[in-house]
């Protein structure tokens, strides 16, 4: 019960939001639409029961005029039947369509949100496969809580209804056992009742680990899609190392689990349908059961016979909503608990500063350097990585930092850039200062080359001219041509290819600070050379960090900074003004 209370709590908290957002009034149109159409048509159900009524009995007292006026008014009620039906489902679909967008955008948003999708995956990924839940899962949440809260709606209608009727009936069907008359007022109804109770109860007690199933379930056939695309993306790799052995185990262990899971399933649900079949086919036969002993002691006629056969079957129906439900209920209560983990791990994220000390990124006021303040970067774990105190950058200047493998430097460039938030101190910025991190691997989203290149920028924002002119300047004249061309270029691209076309980014954003992280280590040395001289005349104002470990970018820097083994970060020395550009071409 505090489960019960506890999803429901939670199914408030995700459904209710949309109803209140900027596309409120459709939503609360559509859904007013939808309630009533699903009142309506149990009204349709009681004006066709009591017609049950009236139409066996024509056929009893073989009246003619009355069974054709039966029939018409039969035609009436079906027609009727149908445009409800139709619109009912053509206004469901509707509403779920507007739902899932609003909330699609809204997870999107909370999702990508600062550096949020980022630092889920830094915690530790408590939400597993966000994309599942951004897709399939809140798909299935709006379309199931419909469904589901519709039903549950039109069984409580259609029990209040049937009730009365089955009440009704009861008296004019008493009870009639070895020839005499028991009075038990409302006896079809409590008949009803115990035994819709009785399979609520037995369904429960035999389908309660589906809910647990369905969420495995979920989550093992989104690891397994994971673990596919990740060999789609890595193809290069996997075919190189001739690792497509390794991958197909491994894939085929993953999906090992879906299968083991998906048994278990087939079998709850053998028994659970074995119940609930055997327990609708029993609800058929049992009204007639109840009250033949009326109707063959001639105390009902055959209309009352069928009126009540069919009273029954409604109320049973109503009242056995969970036991049909069943396996919907579960499946929606396994994707309520994944959207529910999802919006807790983009809140933790999100919220991370209000539970630990984090390194404080914040404005540095009327100073134009970057200042790093009693700085302790650390690992997610805890464990200290980097320390650095009153250390700053000036503006323009030119800043070497180098360093053992895995000594930290990357995540100090990550910690300047605000997502890396473990650790204590502050990293003051230069109000309104525009950074520009350009990693190792370049990431270009999938589409036409220009995009990619301007990437975070918008298409169109920045004219073909410039692109072309910056992808020429980078030594890629052959690209300048081809910007419209769609691709995926990380993997077209060789990486030296990839890192020019990153410069390139670098050039086109002009950026106050560009932080290089080994952005341009898969280039040759004259070609390196040359990409920093390109730098040093197109942005001669930024100031530039580079993570690198040839000397030949020595000349190219007036500061070099060594960070140790221990995290810790010494000035190695001033080199003095930079290495002048040559007005050349960077090939
Ligand atoms: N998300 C993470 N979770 C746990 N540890 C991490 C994470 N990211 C980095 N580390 C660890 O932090 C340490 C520093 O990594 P970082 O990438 O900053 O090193 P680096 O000095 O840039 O190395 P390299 O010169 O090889 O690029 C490494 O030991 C790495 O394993």
């Amino acid at each position: 019960m505090k489960n019960i209370r506890a999803t429901l709590a939670t199914v408030w908290r995700i459904a209710i939001p949309y109803f209140g957002s900027e596309d409120k009034w459709a939503g609360r149109g559509l859904l007013a639409a939808v309630i009533a159409i699903e009142l309506a048509l149990v009204a349709i159900n009681v004006l066709v029961n009591q017609w049950q009524n009236r139409f066996y009995s024509a056929l009893q007292a073989y009246d003619l005029d009355e069974f054709v006026k039966e029939i018409w008014i039969f035609v009436g009620l079906a027609f009727t039947f149908v445009a409800l039906a139709v619109y009912k489902l053509y206004l469901n679909q509707w509403l779920q369509i507007r739902w899932r967008q609003w909330l699609t955008r809204h997870y999107l948003g909370e999702w990508l949100d600062g550096a949020t999708h980022y630092r889920m995956q830094l915690k530790g990924d408590a939400a597993d496969n966000p994309d599942q839940r951004i897709t399939e899962d809140v798909k299935t949440f709006v379309e199931q809580t419909l469904s589901i809260g519709l039903g549950l709606l039109s069984a409580i209608v259609t029990l209040a209804s049937f009730i009365v009727i089955l009440w009704g009936l009861s008296n004019k069907a008493p009870l009639h056992i070895y020839g005499t008359d028991l009075v038990v007022p409302g006896f079809l109804v409590w008949c009803a009742l115990v035994y819709a109770v009785l399979g609520t109860a037995l369904t429960h007690w035999i389908g309660v680990p589906l809910v647990n199933l369905n969420f495995e379930q979920q989550r093992f056939e989104a690891d397994f899609r994971f673990n596919l695309i990740r060999v789609r993306e890595n193809s290069e790799q996997i075919a190189l190392l001739k690792g497509e052995g390794a991958e197909r185990g491994h894939l085929l262990h993953r999906f090992g689990f879906v299968i083991g899971n998906w048994y278990a399933i087939m079998s709850r649900t053998k028994r659970i349908t074995a119940f609930t079949a055997s327990y609708q086919q029993a609800a058929v036969i049992f009204p007639y059961v109840m009250v033949a002993p009326a109707y063959f002691a001639k105390r009902i006629q055959l209309g009352d016979m069928m009126q009540t056969a069919s009273a029954f079957g409604s109320v049973q129906d109503a009242l056995s909503f969970f036991v049909t439900a069943y396996r919907t209920l579960a499946e929606w209560r396994a994707v309520v608990a994944r959207l529910d983990g999802f919006e807790m791990s983009v809140s933790a994220a999100a919220n991370i500063t209000a539970h630990e000390p984090t390194i404080g990124v914040a404005p540095s006021g009327v100073s134009k350097a970057i200042a790093l303040q009693h700085l302790l970067v650390k690992l997610p774990n805890g464990a200290p990585l980097v320390t650095a105190d009153a250390f700053t950058i000036q503006p323009s200047e030119r800043v070497l930092l180098t360093g053992p493998s895995g000594s930290g430097k990357s995540t100090l460039f990550r910690a300047v850039a605000g997502i890396w938030p473990f650790g204590t101190g502050t990293i003051a910025i230069p109000e309104k200062a525009r950074l520009m991190m350009l990693p190792q691997r370049p990431y270009f989203p999938v589409g036409p080359l220009g995009d990619a290149v301007i990437y975070p920028a918008e298409h169109g924002t920045i004219a073909p001219e410039k692109i072309r002119e910056a992808l020429t300047a980078v030594g890629m004249p052959r690209l300048a041509e081809r910007l419209d061309e769609e691709g995926h270029w990380n993997r077209t691209l060789s990486l030296g290819e990839q890192q020019r076309l990153g410069l390139a980014r670098a050039l086109l954003h002009a950026p106050d600070y560009l932080f290089l992280d080994e952005a341009t280590a898969s280039l040759d040395e004259p070609s390196e050379t040359r990409l920093y001289r390109l730098l040093a005349e197109k942005l001669p104002q930024a100031t530039i960090v580079s993570i690198g470990h040839r000397s030949t970018l020595d000349v190219f820097h007036t500061r070099k900074v060594a960070m140790e083994e221990s995290g810790e970060i010494h000035v190695l020395g001033h080199s003095g003004e930079p290495a002048q550009p040559e007005p050349s071409a960077a090939r």
